[in-house]
């Protein structure tokens, strides 16, 4: 039997770094997808290897079961969800560094290492090859990272005993309530690997989908009715959550009492975002006055993040170029580079979302325009066991 497993990605609409440090921040499931399909072999495949296909970057990596129980030999199944342990991480980095990744491409070391850890920890060592592809661009600020966790830990969960409830075997179907917090512990776990200090805000936010206000580890599912348009522009800077959210830290460590005003102020942000998106919206009047005070909050929460330092000259060229057709705009995930959302409020004429697409693409950018608010992660089966 196979399973597939779909997770979102995400924008993050106000207050991320932040929100690692305690403050509230809101964001939303996007309908850019990562792919997952995981099968066990057959007696007759006579496979006795664990394979995961990157497809996304063309990599593929295989271990003889054999030799991961040599590398790693007290892996247990683990219930429930733990971390994995500096010393385990070391062991699987080992059978990581077998593969000599391409130096270009090292950062995928942390990413293969989380699967190497969600699936000895679920199924121990066990023949299987996973398949990954994905719709987000990778480390970009759209939570590639747990998407990949979070359909990695789905499908895993999936064919495991873990997973008791029962599936019909047609389309994409979504889990039982105690299925979803298992599926994002894991993730989380696998989060910890890629991010080193992450707040969980993604890995959640990817399971749950829709939209989520989300502090100190507690998540709130909004509910909105207000439409949402949101261009999303990828500088295709390149850059890595893990570093700079480590220099949000280093940054705190130095000015503590500055660095606590500014989480302070964007906790205050982030709860207004909550406010404004939840309220009724009874006319278009009403769309209109909520859209301009979203607008004066997302230029505040920028400031915030250049205060942070995780801004990045080409995000300040996609302000400016935004800024000429008087939209506002401000960096989503980790900065640094990576992905910057504009607003696009109800009534903009199309000519103009035209205009601001064709110039930002004249820099070299790619706009795109995402669908906000989706479902969480979803999982379908096929083939028979
Ligand atoms: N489809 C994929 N295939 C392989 N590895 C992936 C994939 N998606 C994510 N990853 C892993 O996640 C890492 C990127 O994660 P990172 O947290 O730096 O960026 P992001 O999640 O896209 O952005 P943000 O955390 O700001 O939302 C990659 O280097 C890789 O290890
Ligand atoms: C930068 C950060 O706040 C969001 C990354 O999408 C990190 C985290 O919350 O884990
Ligand atoms: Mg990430």
């Amino acid at each position: 039997m196979e399973v597939r497993a779909r997770a979102p990605g995400k924008i993050i609409l106000a207050g991320e770094h932040a929100v690692v440090h305690g403050s509230a921040a809101v964001a939303a499931s996007i309908d850019l997808y990562t792919y997952v399909s995981l099968r066990f072999p057959t007696p007759a495949d006579n496979d006795e290897t664990l394979t995961l296909q990157l497809k996304d970057v063309s990599l593929e990596f295989s271990w003889p079961v054999a030799r991961i129980k040599e590398a790693f030999p007290n892996s247990e199944t683990q219930i429930p969800p733990s971390s994995c342990s500096l010393e385990t991480l070391k062991l699987i980095a080992s059978l990581v560094d077998e593969h000599n990744i391409p130096e270009a491409k090292i950062g995928l070391a942390a990413g293969v290492t989380a699967f190497l850890w969600l699936f000895t920890s679920i199924h121990g060592c066990k023949p299987a090859k996973a398949v990954v592809s994905s719709e987000l661009p990778l480390g970009s600020g759209l939570g590639s990272s747990a998407a990949f966790c979070v359909a990695l830990s789905a499908a895993i969960l999936a064919l495991s005993d873990s997973v008791t409830m029962e599936f019909s075997h047609q389309g994409w179907q979504v889990f039982g309530e105690n299925e979803l917090e298992l599926v994002n512990k894991w993730a989380f776990e696998g989060e910890k690997i890629i991010h080193g200090k992450p707040s969980g805000i993604d890995n959640t936010v990817s399971t749950y989908g829709n939209m989520i206000k989300f502090k100190s580890g507690h998540l709130t599912r909004l509910k909105t009715n207000m439409p949402l348009k949101m261009l999303i522009t990828n500088t295709k800077v390149g850059r890595n959550t893990k570093a700079l959210v480590a220099s949000v830290s280093e940054r705190t460590l130095r000015h503590p009492t500055a660095m606590a005003s500014v989480f302070t102020a964007v906790d205050s942000i982030s709860s207004e975002v909550a406010a404004i998106i939840q309220s009724p919206v009874p006319d278009d009047l009403a769309i209109t006055e909520k859209e301009e005070k979203l607008e004066e909050l997302m230029e505040m929460n920028q400031g915030l993040l250049q205060c942070m330092g995780v801004s990045h000259a080409s995000i300040e060229t996609v302000l400016r170029t935004t800024l000429k057709y008087k939209l506002s705009s401000k960096l989503t995930g980790a900065g640094g580079g990576g992905c910057v959302l504009t607003l696009l409020p109800t009534l903009l004429s199309g000519t103009v979302v035209d205009k601001v697409i064709a110039e930002l693409e004249a820099c070299g950018f790619q706009c795109l325009l995402a669908g906000i608010g989706g479902n969480g992660v979803e999982i379908s089966f096929s083939g028979t066991s």
